[in-house]
């Protein structure tokens, strides 16, 4: 079987058609084997295969007030891409459901170049997806990907240091001030409409030997017990030693989700050794903020931040002030 993807297949005419093959124009080389029932994947030359799938929700994950169609676009990409970077891998495929309502049909081709370019630069091509009319704006991206050596969420063992890499709270930040009629600062707006999956953090991480990671797209808080849930562990986190970005403070760090920066537990040697090379591989901090522990769920060390919440989509969640 050839590794080359497939080349289109002619669609008919008709407008749903055209606003696929304007789709296609818009990504240039970016999408082949779009035309057919399903695209068809040669087995991976580099690794374990790797998927995941993400939902993006008009006034659920964005409001069209706060960013611009070609944010909705980079944001919904990073969202399902950050899954694979957690998991040690590296992008490979993409397909993209759009639910269009009339109002957004003038916005699609901001919202393409938007994911367009997040999928460029991931080095991954876009292989098909639907399209259909409906009610409320939603795009939902299939992800494919390929790890030398992929990383669950199950591993953490007691004694693993836990370390999340960027700064956090930006995200959190920028909805609270929307929510509260502000602007948010240039920062926390940049890290909320302009998110990057952790490629090589998460690779690096992975190789290094990490032991379980997550993107934290629900809150530190929230996804650090995701983490000891699967691993049947306990994180300790020290919330004074949360990584919170300028004027964030540490509870909204602990508690902000979307952040699409990488919690890992690694052990205490591989951590030293990681640590040594990390300028080399992310512009970001690499930070310690826990330690593992035998026992369940996680929890901070200190009394001055909450450890309950993350994200729920079917529970209502306030982020502490
Ligand atoms: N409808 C579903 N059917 C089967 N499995 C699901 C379904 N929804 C979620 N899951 C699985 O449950 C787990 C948790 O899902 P979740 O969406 O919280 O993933 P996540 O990576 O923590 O969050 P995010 O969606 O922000 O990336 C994942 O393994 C996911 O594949
Ligand atoms: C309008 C609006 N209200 C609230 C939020 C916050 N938010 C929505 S989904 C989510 C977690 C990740 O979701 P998922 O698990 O679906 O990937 C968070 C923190 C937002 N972005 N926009
Ligand atoms: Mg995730």
């Amino acid at each position: 079987m050839s590794l080359e993807p497939r080349p289109h297949q002619a669609m008919r005419e008709g407008a749903e058609f055209d606003t696929i093959r304007a789709l296609m124009a818009r990504w240039g080389d970016l999408a082949v084997d779009i035309g057919d029932d399903a695209a068809v994947l040669a087995p991976s030359p580099h690794g374990t295969r790797v998927v995941s799938v993400d939902a993006c929700v008009e006034d659920v994950h964005f409001r069209r007030a706060w960013i611009s169609a070609r944010e909705v676009g980079v944001r919904a990409a990073v969202a399902a891409l950050s899954d694979l970077a957690a998991m040690g891998a590296r992008a490979e495929y993409v397909l993209i459901a759009f639910v269009i309502p009339d109002a957004w049909r003038e916005e699609l081709s901001e919202v393409a170049d938007g994911m367009g370019a997040v999928i460029r630069e991931a080095g991954a091509r876009i292989v098909g997806g639907n399209l259909s009319q409906g009610a409320v704006f939603s795009i939902t991206t299939t992800v494919v990907g390929c790890a030398q050596r992929a990383v669950s969420r199950s591993g953490a063992r007691a004694g693993d240091l836990v370390v999340v890499t960027g700064l956090l709270g930006g995200p959190g930040a920028a909805i609270q001030a929307w929510d509260a009629g502000e602007s948010p600062t240039a920062w926390s707006r940049g890290r909320f409409a302009a998110p990057a999956p952790r490629w090589a953090e998460g690779e690096a991480l992975a190789l290094a030997g990490a032991s379980a990671m997550i993107d934290i797209s629900d809150g530190l808080a929230g996804d650090a017990r995701h983490v000891a849930a699967a691993s049947g562990v306990r994180l300790d986190l020290d919330a004074s030693r949360v990584p919170a970005g300028p004027g964030i403070a540490a509870a909204v760090a602990m508690q902000s989700g979307e952040e699409y920066e990488l919690l890992a537990c690694i052990p205490e040697e591989a951590y030293k050794k990681l640590a040594m090379d990390w300028a080399a591989i992310s512009i970001g901090p690499l930070t310690v903020v826990g330690v593992v522990r035998d026992g369940a769920d996680a929890s901070p060390t200190s009394t001055a931040s909450p450890v309950a919440g993350g994200f729920d989509h079917f529970a209502s969640v306030e982020i502490p002030r």
